[in-house]
């Protein structure tokens, strides 16, 4: 069986990673989602089991002692994020790719561990002014936890040179069209 291939996309927040992430899964078949674990609540509309695993801090710290992650990170102050081996098993194993929001420093992180089996993806908003209003106006967050958001993106930014492409998600159509395209052509 064709070994699957791991495909990470990666932003500061509100760029649109997820938009272009649950488009890609909309479309394209072979393609699985890594449903990663977090200890943030969750928000309006979100499932457990389908955006996040959602735990407690007690249940993801006991999972690090397990040996449970690929990677996680404490993204923001108090939230707790990570990848589960266990997601990327059973996606691959089944002869399908896996692809992959999350952030950053942990996008970086599979990519040292998996190499050439995993594109990274930087999706770069337009400006740093359209980041803040796209953040603004999906409103999830509060303003302390908006600052936070905010105040990482810089630095973030600085990270893009590091992905294998970086994606520049301006007209959402045209930035939807893009990710079909890089991710078949990887996948192929
Ligand atoms: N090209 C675009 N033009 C305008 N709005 C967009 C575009 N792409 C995404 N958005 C909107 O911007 C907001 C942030 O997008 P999204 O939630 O996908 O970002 P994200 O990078 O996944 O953020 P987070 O890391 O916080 O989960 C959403 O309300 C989304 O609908
Ligand atoms: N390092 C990891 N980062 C992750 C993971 N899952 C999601 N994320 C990233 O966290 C931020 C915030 O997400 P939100 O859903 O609270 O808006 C965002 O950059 C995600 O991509 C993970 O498993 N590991």
């Amino acid at each position: 069986m064709k070994k699957g291939k791991l495909i990470v996309f990666s932003a500061p927040s509100g760029a649109g990673k997820t938009t272009l992430v649950r488009y890609a899964l909309e479309q394209l078949e072979n393609i699985k989602f890594s449903i990663s674990c977090t200890t943030r609540d969750k928000r309006e509309g979100e499932a457990h089991g389908e955006d996040y695993y959602f735990l407690t801090p007690e249940e993801f710290k006991a999972k690090i002692a397990n040996d449970e992650f690929v990677e996680h990170e404490e993204v923001y102050r108090d939230n707790f994020y990570g990848t589960l081996k266990s997601e990327v098993d059973r996606i691959t194993s089944e002869g399908n790719s896996v692809i992959f929001d999350i952030d950053v420093i942990g996008a970086l992180n599979i990519k040292k561990l998996y190499g050439d089996q995993c594109l990274t993806v930087f999706v770069n908003p337009p400006s740093l002014e359209i980041l803040k209003e796209r953040l603004i106006s999906r409103n999830t967050e509060s303003e302390d936890k908006l600052k936070q958001r905010l105040d990482k993106a810089g630095i973030e930014m600085e990270k893009a040179k590091d992905f294998d492409i970086i994606l520049l998600n301006d007209d959402l159509e045209t930035a939807k069209a893009k990710t079909l395209e890089i991710i078949t052509d990887f996948i192929k």
